[in-house]
């Protein structure tokens, strides 16, 4: 079903500062600085070695990333696992019982995203990606 682990997206207050603590003290190399305004959110993606991790900061206090930080504080978010088809992925969670977020794939930063319920996945919310063809 997955192919790789893409990234593990990781919430936190302030992004400027997560930036500056990721790269300056544990060694990580900034990628790429992005805004999603469908999600409300800004993030940085960071390379730590065979891995990415995605800071993500909210930008409104109604979305769900702010409901995140004020419910449970900053901390791993999801986990994002790339699939060769997501449409195929999301039909085959959803025959075998999964609760899914997204029940068709929006688009994403590098491709299609979709969402898995963190209650379907012992508290975990699972990110599926199918990487756009020119994406790295
Ligand atoms: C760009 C970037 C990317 O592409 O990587 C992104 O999209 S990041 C942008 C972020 N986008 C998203 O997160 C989109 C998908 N998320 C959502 O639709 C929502 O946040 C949601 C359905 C997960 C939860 O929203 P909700 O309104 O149903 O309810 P609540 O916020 O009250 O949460 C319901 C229960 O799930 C738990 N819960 C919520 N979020 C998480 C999480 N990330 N990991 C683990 N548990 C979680 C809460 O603590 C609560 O548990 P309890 O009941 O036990 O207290
Ligand atoms: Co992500």
């Amino acid at each position: 079903m997955f192919r790789r682990l893409d990234h593990v997206g990781i919430v936190v207050h302030d992004l400027e500062a997560s930036i500056q603590t990721y790269c300056q003290q544990l060694g990580f190399t900034l990628l790429s600085r992005v805004s999603i305004p469908e999600q409300l959110v800004e993030a940085a993606f960071l390379d730590g070695g065979n891995s990415t991790i995605e800071l993500i900061a909210p930008t409104d206090t109604t979305s769900g990333t702010a409901r995140f930080l004020a419910n449970r504080g900053e901390g791993t978010h999801h986990v994002c696992y790339e699939v060769d088809d997501i449409e195929a992925a999301l039909k085959t969670l959803q025959e075998r019982g999964l609760r899914l977020i997204d029940e068709t794939p929006r688009r994403g930063v590098h491709g299609l995203v979709a969402f898995v319920h963190p209650k379907a996945a012992h508290g975990v919310m699972i990110e599926l990606l199918q990487k756009d063809s020119h994406a790295h």
